[in-house]
């Protein structure tokens, strides 16, 4: 009778309902794009009620479209974009105000002053991430400074705080359950990631009253269900939870010390597992949990890149280049190079390895002959550049040569730009047959919960690569690329936002 998990992938950008069957393929699946807001330069935020509907939707979708029903649905699994940030009345269960998304700058001030007061050794050391407007502490306590009666009502009792997958199993279990999985609390700036738990000194320093805050489960286990009037008259078990990065490196089956992959869909997230032991960097990487299960927690190198498949989308939104991202990839292959144009997309600061927040985009080397064609093709290059500054930072960090790339997410269908990865990093890049990682992942933790899979090693069997993309680009034209790009960079850096 149990046929299928359902994956729910809350991404910035869209939310997906997929449904996986017993051999590990997807069946179905449903998505939905919903409102970006963008109220001041750098800030970022969604309504959560939206994105809440935006849940109901697919699932409804993925089920009526496919004639699916509930009864065939063994279990749900949640993934997220991580760190954006949800405050709601417990009563109410109205949200206090938008969803601050990872991305947004709005607490660079706040940041700032934590810096200058040395607080930052404290927080790399407890949290493994480093003070900046990427991570949900600061957010929340922007909300709770700005926000009449906030702070007053979180000292009650009467609000809650959420990462996406807390806000949507609260939703799905109407108010009975507020939970988050390891690998969010990782990247909230406020859990201690060696002892595994909320920490006093990080929420004095915030300001952030500990009755806000979720309980911190495993990422795969029974948390609640879903109640009648959310799922047709059916209580299906929430059965796994994981920050869609961290699903995605589980879902690439990336179970072993030194397995990494890379994410292209908004942002690029490249992730190595480290095993046992955290491991700390000193090239301007995070240190995160990677998975928690069964009482053991994984940890993982992350190096985050803000802008990546979104720089594709300003192409073709704000720039009006084409009407499909996909387009990208003509356009690319239309010239045999980008004629010395780089383009640096720091539309919200640069993330990993540089962190800095003031940073906003900029174009370089534009000639008269300059063409749609040569920016398109520099905006993927400039996809790949990040991911080798990354890849390099984290060689330098963890001691060990990454001598393959495994690779997901809606850009990395762009073979233009996986050719040029190849060609950048002189490695080889494996993409899957299915560039959905990050749902199968979160139905993978959901279906090992249940039994519905028999176990994390027979998950390997079912995963297939699809294409390997080795490196042809000779060793002076890669260098030269290269040392563009950093000039670029550098040159970036020197213009500030005025914030
Ligand atoms: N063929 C393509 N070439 C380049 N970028 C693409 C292509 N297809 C999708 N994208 C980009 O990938 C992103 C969507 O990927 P997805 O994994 O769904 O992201 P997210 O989970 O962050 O919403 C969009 O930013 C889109 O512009
Ligand atoms: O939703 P995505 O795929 O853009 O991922 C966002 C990340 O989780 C942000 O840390």
């Amino acid at each position: 009778m149990k046929k299928y998990v359902m994956s729910i992938d809350q991404g910035t950008t869209s939310t997906r309902a997929v449904l996986i069957g017993r051999d590990g393929q997807i069946a179905a699946s449903n998505q939905r794009e919903f409102t970006q807001y963008f109220p001041r330069s750098g800030w970022v935020e969604h309504n959560a009620n939206e994105i809440w509907s935006s849940v109901l939707s697919v699932v409804a979708g993925v089920m009526i479209e496919n004639n699916v029903t509930p009864a065939e649905i063994d279990s749900i699994g949640i993934t997220n974009q991580r760190e954006t940030t949800v405050i709601w009345d417990k009563n109410t269960g109205l949200p206090i105000y938008n969803a601050i998304v990872w991305q947004s700058r709005q607490t660079a001030d706040i940041c700032s002053t934590l810096k200058e007061q040395g607080h930052e050794p404290m927080f790399r050391e407890k949290t493994g991430l480093l003070i900046d407007p990427y991570f949900s502490g600061t957010k929340i306590k922007w909300i709770l400074d700005r926000v009449e009666g906030a702070r007053e009502k979180a000292e009650n009792g009467e609000l809650l705080f959420g990462t996406i997958d807390s806000w949507i199993i609260w939703k799905f279990t109407e108010g009975e359950t507020h939970v988050t999985d390891y690998t969010n609390a990782s990247r909230t700036l406020l859990y201690n990631i060696h002892e595994l738990k909320w920490d006093e000194d990080l929420l004095s320093v915030l300001d952030v009253p500990a009755a806000l805050l979720p309980e911190v489960k495993s990422s795969s286990e029974v948390y609640g269900y879903t109640t009648k009037s959310h799922f047709f008259g059916y209580n299906i078990p929430i059965a796994g939870i994981a920050g869609d990065q961290q699903a995605a490196l589980f879902g690439q089956t990336c179970f072993k010390e030194g397995d990494a992959k890379n994410t292209y869909g908004t942002g690029c997230f490249l992730l190595l597992n480290t095993g046992e032991e955290p491991t700390t960097s000193s090239n301007g990487l995070l240190t995160t949990i990677a998975i928690g299960i069964n009482g053991k927690v994984t940890y993982a190198l992350e190096g985050s890149i803000f802008v990546a498949g979104s720089a594709i989308q300003w192409l073709r939104d704000s720039l009006e280049f084409f009407s499909d991202s996909k387009v990208s990839e003509q356009y690319a292959l239309e010239i045999d190079s980008s004629d010395g144009v780089y383009v640096v997309p720091a539309f919200t600061g640069l993330g990993a390895p540089y962190w800095d927040s003031e940073a906003r985009g900029a174009m370089f080397g534009l000639s008269r002959g300059a063409t749609k064609a040569h920016i398109s093709r520099a905006t993927l290059e400039a996809v790949a550049y990040q991911t080798k500054d990354v890849l390099d930072a984290m060689q330098l960090d963890a001691g060990i040569a990454i001598d393959r790339l495994r690779v997901d997410g809606g850009a990395s269908a762009n073979n233009f730009l996986m050719q040029f990865q190849s060609d950048i990093l002189q490695t080889n890049v494996e993409r899957p047959e299915i560039l959905e990682s990050t749902a199968l992942g979160a139905a993978y933790l959901a279906g090992l919960a249940t039994e519905f899979f028999e176990s994390q090693e027979a998950l390997e069997t079912l995963k297939k690569t699809d294409s390997t993309f080795t490196p042809l680009m000779d060793d002076k034209e890669r260098q030269s690329l290269y040392s563009g790009w950093q000039s670029a960079v550098r040159a970036t850096q020197m213009f500030k936002a005025d914030s």
